[in-house]
């Protein structure tokens, strides 16, 4: 089942970015005719962690095997064209179910630091803006390019019976 994204039923992953949603009166915003901003969602990379933002694409509608987790960061993910879902899990419930919630142009989300997750395109390739933290970044590319194992991100199973995490 593929939910609609809320804030309540995304909580325990993380927050909900909806640009047809100003949350918080008190945080900075600027609204007129022309032009206005808001503030959606500070972001923690984490302890001595440097903001990365990268572009993102994923092309596959069949959900992965594997869930990642980052340990020292939270992530955002803002899809720009193409819709995902993403598939997610509190790394507190081993045996927790995954969830799979489908995020739109003009959402987005911030995942917890530890959130197991993975991304699947709604139909073929979204691209998308994401928020990490810089050495998870370097981390995973070079453990993907390269085969070596990660320090800053382990791996779950869909399945929650034999999680490495
Ligand atoms: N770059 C990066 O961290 N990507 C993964 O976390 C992912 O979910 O795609």
């Amino acid at each position: 089942m593929i939910h609609h994204l809320a804030a309540d039923a995304f909580a325990p992953y993380g927050k909900v970015l909806d640009s047809t949603l100003q949350v918080d009166d008190s945080a900075p915003a600027f609204h007129s005719v022309s032009s206005s901003f808001y503030r959606a969602a500070h972001f923690d990379p984490g302890d001595d962690g440097e903001v990365d933002i990268l572009w993102v694409t994923y092309d596959r509608t069949e959900i992965p095997e594997t869930l990642e987790s980052h340990l020292l960061t939270e992530q955002a993910l803002i899809p720009i064209s193409g819709s995902v879902v993403q598939h997610v899990r509190r790394p507190d419930h081993r045996d927790g179910a995954v969830e799979s919630f489908l995020i739109q142009p003009g959402q987005g989300i911030v995942m917890n630091r530890g959130c197991l997750h993975t991304t699947t395109s709604v139909s073929g390739k979204a691209l998308c803006l994401m928020v990490s933290r810089a050495s998870t970044t370097q981390d995973l590319a070079d453990s993907l390019s390269h085969g070596v194992e990660p320090t800053e991100t382990v791996y779950g199973r869909c399945s929650s019976s034999d999680d490495s995490t």
